[in-house]
Parts: C-alpha cells; sequence; structure tokens
C-alpha cells in the first residue's frame, strides 16, 4: 500500500484534465493524475474519438471503385493503430516524465474529499490534494429498445475505429454527429449502411435547407436514412440482428451485421464514489458545476464531458482555462465568455455551424439579411472544382441594421478551417462587408466570402457586389470557372 500527497489530484487523462496538469506541474505544483486504462491515456480523442475517426473519414475519402472494400479497409486500420498509439505513448511520455507530475494506472475512487483510492490489497494506493480536478469523460447512452443491449451484434464507435473485418451491413441508431459520421465513413469504405434516425427530420437544429443538403450528399453516397423511426425491438437472428421500427404507423424491419449506438453519450461518473467526497450531480449524471467549474465542493473541478456542457474537445480544453485561471490566474474567466463557438460535423463534405441559425434569428426577431450559395455555383471559389468536391451550399445570417454576422451554416470542403474565421469574426465585430471585401489566398474556401456574403436575398440597401469588386482596376476578372 502507497500513500501519495499531491497538490493537484487530476482523475481522468482527458483533453481538460491532461491540459491542467500539464500548465499546474509546469507552473512547479506536484501533481498526480488517475488515469483507469493504460489505452487511453490522452483520454477518448485521440485514442477513440476525434483523431481515430478523422483519419478514418481521410482514408474512407481516398477509397477509390477498384480498391478491394476489405483489404482497403484493414490498411486504414493499420495506420489508425499505428498514429493512435504514437499519440498514447506521446501523452504518456509528456506527462509522466515531467519532475513534477506522475500518472498512475487505475480506476480512482473518492474515500472522503480531499483523498481518492486506487486499486485494492497490497496494490492499494491512495492519493491526497487540497485541489481535484475531475475529467471522467463521457460514455455511450444505450437507448432502451427491447433487446438493443444484449444484440452480440451491437458495436461501440471505439470497435468501429478498431475493427478488423469490414461489416457488409451497419444499422446506425440515432443521426446526430456520431451517428452521422460513422454512417458517412463507413458507407465510403463499402459498406451498405442505414441510419434510423428518431427525430422527424436529421439535424432538426439546423435550417431546413441546410439538412435537407446534408440528407441529400448522404443518400446520394448510398447511406441509406429513415427519419421519424421510433424503434420498437431489436433480435438477433443468426448473422445479423433485426430491427423493428415504427414509421407512419407501419412496422418495418431492417437487417445487418453490425448495430452501432449513436443517440448521445452520458457523463461518467460511475465507481468514483462522489457521494463520499459530497460532490452532487444533476438529474441528467453530470457532475454540477458553477459558471467556474467549481462542483458542490469548492477545491473540486469538474471538466470536460462530466460536467453536462458540450460534448467537444475544444470545450474541455476551454474548461481547463477556466480552472487554470482559477489556480494560477486572476480566477475571471467563466463558462458565460464563449462566444460563437463553432462546430464541424465531419460528414463528406463537412457541416461547420456557428452562431444563430436563421430560423432561430427569426424567431428572436432580429432584422435579418440571408447569404446563401451552391458551392457550385461559387464562381469565387474554384478551390471546390480543384479537389472535386462542389457539393453542399454556404449560408450565412447577417443582422441587417449593423451588418454583424449572427450565424454561418458551411456544409462545403474545407468547412471545418473556414468556420473559425467566421468565429473570429463574430466574437470580435467583424462586419460582413469587410469579410466580403477582404483579400485572401486563392485558390481557397475562404474566397467564397467575397462572392456569397454579396448574395445577401434581404438587404440593408447595400447592392449586390460582384466577386472580384475589391480587385485594382486593371486586374484581371475572377480567375476560377466561370461557373456550372
Ligand atoms: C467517436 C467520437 C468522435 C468524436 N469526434 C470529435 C471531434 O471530431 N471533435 C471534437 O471536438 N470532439 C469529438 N468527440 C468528442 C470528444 O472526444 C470529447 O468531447 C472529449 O474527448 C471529452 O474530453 P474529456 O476531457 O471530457 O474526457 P475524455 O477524453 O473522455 O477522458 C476521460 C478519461 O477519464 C478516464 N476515466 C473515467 N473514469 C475514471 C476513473 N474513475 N478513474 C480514472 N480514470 C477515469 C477515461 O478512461 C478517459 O481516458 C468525439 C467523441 C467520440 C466518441
Ligand atoms: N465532430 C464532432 O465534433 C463530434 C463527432 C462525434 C461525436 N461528437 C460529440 O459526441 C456527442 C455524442 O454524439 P451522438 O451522435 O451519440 O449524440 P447526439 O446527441 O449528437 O445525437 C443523438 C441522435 O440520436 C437520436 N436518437 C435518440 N434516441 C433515439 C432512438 N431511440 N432512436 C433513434 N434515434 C434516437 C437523436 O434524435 C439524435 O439525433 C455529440 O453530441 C458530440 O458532442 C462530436
Amino acid at each position: 500500500m502507497e500513500k501519495l500527497t499531491a497538490d493537484v489530484l487530476v482523475i481522468g487523462f482527458g483533453k481538460g484534465g491532461k491540459t491542467a496538469a500539464h500548465a499546474l506541474s509546469d507552473a512547479g505544483r506536484r501533481v498526480v493524475l488517475v488515469e483507469r486504462s493504460a489505452n487511453m491515456y490522452g483520454g477518448t480523442c485521440p485514442n477513440v474519438g476525434c483523431v481515430p475517426t478523422k483519419m478514418l473519414f481521410h482514408y474512407s475519402n481516398g477509397r477509390r471503385v477498384e480498391d478491394d472494400a476489405q483489404e482497403f479497409f484493414a490498411h486504414s486500420i493499420a495506420g489508425v493503430r499505428a498514429l493512435t498509439s504514437a499519440f498514447r505513448a506521446g501523452n504518456f511520455a509528456s506527462l509522466d516524465g515531467k519532475n513534477t507530475a506522475t500518472v498512475i494506472t487505475g480506476t480512482a475512487r473518492f474515500v472522503d474529499q480531499h483523498t481518492v483510492a486506487v486499486g485494492e490489497g497490497d496494490d492499494l494506493i491512495t492519493v491526497t490534494a487540497p485541489t481535484i480536478i475531475l475529467s471522467t469523460g463521457s460514455a455511450p447512452v444505450i437507448a432502451p429498445i427491447p433487446g438493443l443491449a444484449t444484440s452480440k451484434h451491437l458495436v461501440s464507435s471505439t470497435e468501429l475505429t478498431q475493427a478488423a473485418t469490414l461489416p457488409e451491413r451497419l444499422i446506425v441508431v440515432g443521426g446526430g454527429y456520431l451517428g452521422l459520421e460513422f454512417a458517412s465513413i463507413y458507407q465510403h469504405f463499402g459498406t451498405h449502411v442505414t441510419v434510423l434516425e428518431g427525430a422527424e427530420r436529421l439535424l432538426p437544429r439546423e435550417d431546413e435547407d441546410i439538412a435537407g443538403t446534408v440528407r441529400e450528399i448522404l443518400e446520394g453516397d448510398g447511406v441509406r436514412i429513415i427519419t421519424g423511426a421510433k424503434i420498437t425491438e431489436v433480435e438477433d437472428s443468426g448473422a445479423v440482428a433485426k430491427v423493428s421500427y415504427e414509421k407512419d404507423g407501419q412496422t418495418h424491419s431492417v437487417e445487418a451485421s453490425a448495430l452501432l449506438p449513436a443517440t448521445g453519450r452520458r457523463p461518467v461518473t460511475d465507481g468514483l464514489r462522489l457521494d463520499a467526497a459530497g460532490v452532487r450531480t444533476t438529474p441528467d449524471g453530470a457532475v454540477q458545476v458553477d459558471e467556474h467549474l467549481r462542483t458542490s465542493r469548492p477545491h473540486i473541478y469538474a471538466v470536460g464531458d462530466v460536467n453536462g456542457g458540450p460534448q467537444f474537445t475544444y470545450v474541455a480544453l476551454d474548461d481547463a482555462r477556466i480552472v487554470l485561471d482559477q489556480l494560477l490566474g486572476e480566477g475571471k474567466r467563466t463558462t458565460a465568455d464563449r462566444v460563437a463557438v463553432p462546430h464541424t460535423l465531419f460528414t463528406t463534405p463537412p457541416l461547420a455551424t456557428v452562431g444563430l441559425t436563421e430560423r432561430e434569428a427569426r424567431a428572436r426577431g432580429l432584422n435579418i439579411k440571408v447569404a446563401s450559395e451552391k458551392v457550385a455555383d461559387i464562381v469565387a471559389m474554384p478551390r471546390a472544382y480543384t479537389v472535386e468536391e462542389t457539393r453542399g451550399m454556404m449560408k450565412f445570417v447577417v443582422d441587417a441594421d449593423t451588418d454583424l454576422i449572427l450565424g454561418a451554416a458551411l456544409l462545403s470542403i474545407d468547412a471545418q478551417e473556414v468556420v473559425n474565421t467566421v468565429a473570429l469574426a463574430i466574437r470580435h465585430d467583424i462586419t460582413a462587408t469587410e469579410l466580403r471585401n477582404s483579400i485572401y489566398t486563392h485558390p481557397s474556401s475562404t474566397e467564397a466570402f467575397n462572392e456569397v456574403f454579396g448574395k445577401a436575398s434581404v438587404g440593408t440597401g447595400d447592392e449586390e457586389v460582384p466577386a472580384d469588386a475589391d480587385r485594382r482596376p486593371g486586374r484581371p476578372a475572377a480567375e476560377g470557372p466561370a461557373g456550372p
């Protein structure tokens, strides 16, 4: 049995926890970080989340019709394994290698509000610290559908990033971020994918034109999408699972050899014995926090997915900044400081969004203009043609009184990059006209701003500005294709 003390104890090697651990250790604090699995140094994102899925996204888009599907898939999974294991090793070494940080592998459980225990019997380690940061992440929700949890065909997203063989048919239960990304990736690898989504339409938060175009693109790639599906039962039948669902009063069924639950993720607090520390949870099972991410015990913080906030790596990172500001800074930073946080759904092409949708802006009674154009029609953005991905559309919602950008939905090649510029413009009050009249590299996707912002449907009196409006006299006009 070993008894350790530290200045700061971090539970979970996720983005939030490790970012805080590095900074605190660099500031000379003695840090102990406890991670329950040697396969998870670095947390979900680099091991079983963002990194492997985005690498599979990349590989799957490179598959040619003549490639053998199984061979190509096996090669792709090998690439993912190599990268994730390199990242895992790097994550461990960079933290454990510091003089003031120690990583312990095991599951932490609270003994009291300052102490956790890891392991049992002779291997028991206790760690006591005046400050504790919880960063235990989230786990998939398995919807209470009869037969789903016990189906031998159930596969987790983790398994799908490490699978040895490509399933011939895959049913994805839930058409949110995780479900649509796996649907798009696996369909491109050659699996026949069916998405069963409970809501009446895909991506209900997005405007109908955007959600409809996402659906059209996925269906164009061969993904079968059934919305408004009320799944009633899952039955294993030999090599396949049969999923029964009701839609429009009729009962239907679909079969597949693999079944991915993608109906959300819940905060992980199992086994932590939060009660022993007096840390309260919300009715949804998240660790309850204030805007400084302090729990009901002010010396215990909770960052990332476990605190019930938006489940994105960059939010976990920002959570760490808030806690670090408490521990090393002025203690002013809060979750309320976040403005225009962008998101990207990595379908092909990706959908990146920020701020308000058109529907939300209108519901707020704002006087808006909407600038929108199909990617294939954006003459100022030949990049889409050069990489042979001209599907999608770009849409901006602009305040007609102030010319400030209220939101954007970019369903387009490079959208995950372009959206960050829009988010920055929103945060720093850069107007739509300024974005429209700026100089961008060529050929790039950002160049679309030169044109699309000039397409506002309900204007402030601004006339449409042509794509090449801010070129100097004598220069050639737009160098892109003349348009389809
Ligand atoms: C398939 C998939 C794809 C995703 N893609 C993206 C994306 O493209 N972009 C994006 O921004 N986000 C993405 N996400 C979400 C993102 O991965 C998470 O929001 C992020 O990893 C959360 O980080 P975290 O710090 O909260 O916890 P995590 O990274 O989940 O880390 C928590 C760690 O705590 C450990 N742990 C749990 N309980 C204990 C305990 N009792 N003791 C010790 N250790 C414990 C776990 O083993 C785990 O390593 C994706 C998620 C998934 C599942
Ligand atoms: N690119 C990214 O940033 C990325 C990628 C993957 C995951 N993530 C994160 O992980 C989280 C979890 O992803 P997710 O897709 O599991 O959750 P989600 O909340 O995004 O989507 C869940 C979907 O399942 C549907 N659903 C719920 N119950 C259902 C049922 N019984 N039958 C059919 N459909 C049902 C919901 O209507 C919803 O559309 C995401 O919210 C996101 O924060 C992010």
